[in-house]
C-alpha cells in the first residue's frame, strides 16, 4: 500500500497573480528519492516554496506530512517546517558563528532545552554527513561542499519526514556535487524521503531515480528508458 508523504491533486501554483504550474498531480511516498527537473523559470522553486509554506496553495488540494496546504495557517508554518528539512543552493548558514553554534541555534529555536541532548544531537548529525571534526569551524573556513554538508546536517536535526533540497549542488563543482549527492543517497538509504530540484543531468544519470519534470506549466513524471 502506498504511504504518501506528499500528495497534490489538481493543484495550481501561483507567483502573485501569475500562474506558474497548473493541474499538478504529484505523489511522493515514504522512502522515495525524487528528482524535480526542468528548465530555468519553469517553476521548480515555486513548487518547492509551496511545499514549505512560502507560497500559499490557493487552488487544488495538497497534503504534506499531515498538513493540509490549502488550509495552512501562518501559525502552522514553523511546525510544518520542523517536519521538513529544507536545503538551499546557497547553504544559508549563519556566518557569524561556528558550525556547532549554527546547529545549536536551530535546536534552541525548535524547542530543545537539554544541553547534553542538544550536543549529542549535533554530534549525531555531523557524523551522518562525515563532518564530526569540523564543528568548531566558521562557515568561511569550509569549502562549498563542506558548507552544503553542514546545511544537510542542519536539515536532519529534527528527524524530518521529508527533505526538500532546492538545487543543493547548484554552486558546487562536479566532483563536490557527487560527494554531496553521496551524502543525500546515504541519508535516503537510511530511510529519509528526499525531493531534490536540480539542473544537473549528470547526477540523474549516475544516480537514476523517480523524476518529475516541470515543463509548459505542468509537472510530468519522466519515464526513464533502460540501457
Ligand atoms: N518572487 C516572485 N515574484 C513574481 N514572480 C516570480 C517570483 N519568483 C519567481 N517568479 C516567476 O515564476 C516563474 C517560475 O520561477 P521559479 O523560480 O519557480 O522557476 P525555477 O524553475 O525554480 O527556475 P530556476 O531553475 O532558475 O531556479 C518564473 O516565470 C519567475 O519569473
Amino acid at each position: 500500500m502506498s504511504n504518501p508523504i506528499l500528495e497534490l491533486k489538481e493543484a495550481s501554483i501561483f507567483q502573485g497573480d501569475s500562474l506558474v504550474l497548473s493541474n499538478v498531480n504529484v505523489e511522493i511516498n515514504k522512502g522515495e528519492f525524487v528528482y524535480l527537473i526542468g528548465k530555468t523559470g519553469t517553476g521548480k522553486s515555486s513548487f518547492m516554496k509551496t511545499l514549505y509554506g512560502d507560497l500559499p496553495l490557493t487552488k487544488g488540494e495538497g497534503h504534506i506530512v499531515d498538513y493540509d496546504l490549502k488550509n495552512l495557517k501562518e501559525k502552522d508554518i514553523p511546525f510544518l517546517r520542523r517536519k521538513l528539512g529544507v536545503v538551499f543552493q546557497d547553504f544559508k548558514l549563519l556566518i557569524d558563528r561556528t558550525v556547532n553554534d549554527n546547529l545549536l541555534f536551530v535546536l534552541k529555536a525548535t524547542g530543545w532545552k537539554d544541553k547534553t541532548e542538544m550536543n549529542s544531537r549535533v554530534e549525531e548529525v555531523l557524523t551522518k554527513v562525515d563532518m564530526k571534526t569540523k564543528g568548531f569551524k566558521y562557515p568561511h573556513e569550509l569549502s562549498g561542499g563542506e558548507q552544503q554538508r553542514i546545511a544537510i546536517a542542519r536539515a536532519l536535526l529534527n528527524n524530518p519526514e521529508l527533505i526538500l533540497a532546492d538545487e543543493p549542488t547548484g554552486n558546487l563543482d562536479p566532483q563536490t556535487s557527487i560527494e554531496v549527492m553521496e551524502v543525500l543517497q546515504d541519508i535516503n538509504k537510511n530511510g529519509n524521503t528526499i525531493l531534490m530540484a536540480t539542473h544537473d543531468y549528470a547526477l540523474l544519470l549516475k544516480y537514476p531515480s523517480k523524476t518529475l519534470k516541470c515543463d509548459d506549466s505542468q509537472i510530468y513524471e519522466v519515464v526513464q528508458r533502460k540501457g
